[in-house]
């Protein structure tokens, strides 16, 4: 679809065989952002790592992010964080148990932590603050600060350079997408109250009366892992990627000018009858047998983008979404606050950068006492 947005044409890539011309065929052309005046502020004047140019500074702090904060051992180092927080978050949902709770504002302070505590060794300042400006869509007042817990990057080449992404990017990428799956998760098991119960049954035969879950309990969690990839086919946080033609390229049959913005539609890529039976259905059977996975190979199914700019948190992303639904689920029983019927909840999606719930997530909580 082209619209002519002002001066600058856009086109919106809503196939998944259009998105491959677009993602792989001409990756190298549209390895750019759009630089908007909202990026100019939400980026920092492009300085972060997702609005940064194609360029040797990013290329550098690409490289930064993906083999010293998000690579697999660094991933790895960061399991006893996560699971703390997670723990905080059993204890605080307890405390409550019985009651009705915000469990939306609940999963986020937690990924905050993690995320916070991963990228700056403590919690942020201000965590509150920040948490608030994310929901509100505002600039956080506080400020960050980055101590001395990547001490080597210091003498990197550009470090100056990097550190807006440290403190900013990652904080900010990292936080909203993780929160909005496990929200978007829990909405979904609550509404389809048997999915629920069977992934419940995987986690207590898997996990047989164990008092607390660690990490590595979720590689054997098959349903577990299948219920995170259903909610992120139907949910992708970052539902319109964002790229730009840096040259005039063809793609199917039609000619692309140069500086022309593309959005990839993961919403409508998720969605499209012609690779997905029941397309708007939550049957995360549907990767039973199926090969289709995160990395960006198979064009009907992109959560994290792919290509020379694709997520570089997803192992982050993932285990941190898995650890906080593999929790909630194996100790507590659930229903929806207020009276709501599974069939009544509303799943009404906000506007916004990542694409969140209009309606905060309200529900009751029972602990589960072999749990
Ligand atoms: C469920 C969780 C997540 C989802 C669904 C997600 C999704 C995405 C998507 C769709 C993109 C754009 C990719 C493209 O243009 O092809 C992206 C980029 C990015 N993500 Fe994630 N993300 C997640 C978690 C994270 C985490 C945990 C971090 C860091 C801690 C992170 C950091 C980034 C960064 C820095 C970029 C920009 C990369 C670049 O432009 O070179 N993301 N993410």
């Amino acid at each position: 679809m082209h619209l002519q947005l002002g001066e600058g044409s856009t086109i919106i890539v809503s196939s998944p065989e259009a998105a491959e011309q677009v993602l792989k065929k001409h990756d190298l052309v549209f390895a750019q952002r759009p630089n908007f005046y909202a990026n100019q502020i939400a980026g920092y004047d492009q300085s972060g790592l997702f609005f940064a140019p194609n360029d040797d500074s990013w290329r550098q702090s690409r490289k930064i992010c993906t083999v010293e904060l998000l690579g697999a051992k660094q991933v790895r180092s960061f399991k006893s964080v996560r699971e703390e927080e997670v723990e905080k978050l059993v204890v605080s949902i307890a405390s409550s148990s019985g009651t009705s709770i915000n469990l939306s504002e609940k999963i986020l302070k937690t990924t905050n932590s993690i995320v916070s505590r991963s990228a700056f060794g403590n919690k942020c300042r201000g965590a509150d603050d920040f948490c608030q400006a994310l929901k509100d869509g505002n600039e956080c007042s506080s400020g960050f600060d980055l101590p001395d817990l990547f001490p080597s990057l210091k003498f990197l080449p550009l470090f100056s350079r990097t550190k807006p992404i440290l403190e900013k990017d990652i904080f900010a990428g990292g936080t909203d997408t993780t929160t909005t799956t496990v929200e978007w998760a829990m909405a979904e098991l609550l509404k389809n109250p048997k999915e629920m119960a069977k992934a419940q049954a995987e986690l207590r035969h898997v996990l047989e009366g164990k008092i607390k879950i660690h990490e590595e309990d979720t590689h054997e969690l098959r349903f577990l892992k299948q219920i995170v990839k259903e909610t992120l086919r139907l949910h992708p946080p970052g539902a319109l990627i964002p790229r730009e033609s840096k040259e005039d390229c063809e793609i199917n049959g039609f000619l692309i000018p140069r500086k022309t913005k593309a959005f990839i539609n993961l919403w409508a890529i998720g969605r499209d009858p012609r690779h997905w039976r029941d397309p708007d259905c939550f049957i995360p059977d549907r990767f039973e047998e199926s090969s289709v996975n995160y990395m960006g190979t198979n064009f009907q199914y992109l959560p994290f983008g792919t290509g020379r700019r694709m997520c570089p948190g997803i192992a982050f992303g993932i285990i941190t979404t898995e650890l906080q639904l593999a929790t909630m689920l194996y100790h507590f029983n659930w229903e929806l606050a207020d009276g709501i019927k599974p069939e009544e909840l509303d799943m009404t999606e906000a506007f916004g950068l990542s694409v969140k719930r209009t309606h905060p997530l309200n529900v009751i909580a029972t602990p589960v006492p072999f749990a």
